[in-house]
């Protein structure tokens, strides 16, 4: 059989050899729920943020708070990211996938940013049938790392200053619910301190049960992501697994582990994960609203639940517990 690209299979034979079997296996700890049918998350217009009426923009920036509180995700429509520029993005994120795996891995493409597989999987739960570009925004106007897709580079500058704004605005509504100034995180969130990554999950041969990525929580304020048609996002809701919908007209943005520190646990950073299909190819792109790595993450009210930490600190930590046990710890380290 010809060698898939990746080459998750070959690459990762010993650990996903009798993936039946080991799923049963002592590191096999998240499937703590079933999946419920399909369940609608909040939907909001945001729309409402612009009315002239002062009455449906308090309802829908309190719908934003209530939605971060009780679901830690939520669905935009009237996002302002328009369709064309979705569409291009999606073409070039296609392309870029279809390379040669030996140039996506070897050619230092998107600052070096490819990721496969899971090289810190030591059983098949925390193993992730996926590849992706991680690319820290920093460094997208640097023609150099593009090699011949120069007009990706333009398409993600446009992406990423449109989901940047966006970001900024539901950023903004959050923190002022919880009585400071909208613009308070943007002296440590910047352009320059977010990462966009390009999620390309094949379609898998082996067990259904495999996942896309992770039962993970994001490492930073807050996740907009946009998914295709094919499903598999799931959100871990009241102890259940609870699958999101595909709705292409909508965003999905969810808090991250910072926002849940900075807002002493008013806003929740919720567990999620995509299970793999076994027909079809799936694609997703995320915009990672993060500080910068020196950025003091503190509680925005006494008494705090955790301590404080860097962004820099916090990411260590995240990798050191990947490396060390597989999986990510997160937040959990740094309570008081
Ligand atoms: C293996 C892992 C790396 C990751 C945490 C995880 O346990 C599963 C998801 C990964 C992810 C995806 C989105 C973000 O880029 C990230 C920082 C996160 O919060 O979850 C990464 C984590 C990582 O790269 O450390
Ligand atoms: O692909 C998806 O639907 C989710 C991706 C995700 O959770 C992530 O990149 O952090
Ligand atoms: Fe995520």
């Amino acid at each position: 059989m010809i060698d898939s690209n990746p080459p998750l299979l070959h690459g990762y034979k010993k650990l996903l050899r009798h993936p039946a079997e080991t799923l049963g296996g002592k590191c096999f700890d998240h499937e703590t729920g079933v999946v419920m049918e399909e369940c609608q998350l909040p939907l909001i217009d945001l729309n409402g943020l612009r009315s002239q009426n002062e009455k449906e923009r308090l309802t829908c920036s309190v719908a934003i708070s209530n939605a971060s509180s009780e679901w830690g995700f939520f669905q935009v429509l009237n996002h302002g990211i328009c369709p064309e520029l979705l569409r291009k993005m999606r073409r070039e994120q296609v392309k870029l996938f279809k390379m040669p795996f030996e140039m996506k891995a070897n050619s230092g493409l998107l600052n070096n940013s490819y990721r496969w597989g899971t090289p810190t999987a030591t059983c098949p739960h925390q193993f992730s049938w996926c590849e992706a570009f991680n690319i820290p925004l920093a460094k997208i106007s640097e023609a150099a790392c593009y090699g011949e897709f120069s007009f990706l580079r333009e398409v993600m500058n446009e992406f990423s200053e449109a989901m940047s704004k966006l970001a900024r605005l539901l950023a903004g509504v959050l923190v002022e619910n919880l009585g400071h100034p909208h613009d308070i995180l943007e002296d440590i969130c910047n352009e320059s301190t977010c990462f966009l990554r390009l999620n390309h999950y094949p379609a898998c041969p082996i067990s259904p049960e495999t996942f896309g990525l992770v039962p993970h929580t994001d490492s930073d304020f807050l996740t907009i992501l946009h998914q295709d048609q094919v499903g598999g996002l799931q959100l871990m809701k009241d102890s259940k697994w609870v699958a999101v919908k595909p709705n292409q007209d909508a965003l999905i943005v969810n808090i991250g582990d910072l926002f849940q520190a900075w807002s002493n646990d008013v806003y929740q950073s919720v567990e999620h994960k995509v299970v793999a299909n076994g027909k079809m190819g799936r694609y997703s792109i995320a915009y990672f609203l993060c500080p910068s790595y020196d950025s003091l993450i503190g509680s925005s009210r006494e008494p705090s639940v955790y301590r404080k930490f860097t962004f820099g600190e916090y990411r260590n930590e995240v990798q050191e517990d990947v490396k060390r046990s597989g999986r990510k710890i997160g937040l959990s380290r740094f309570i008081l």
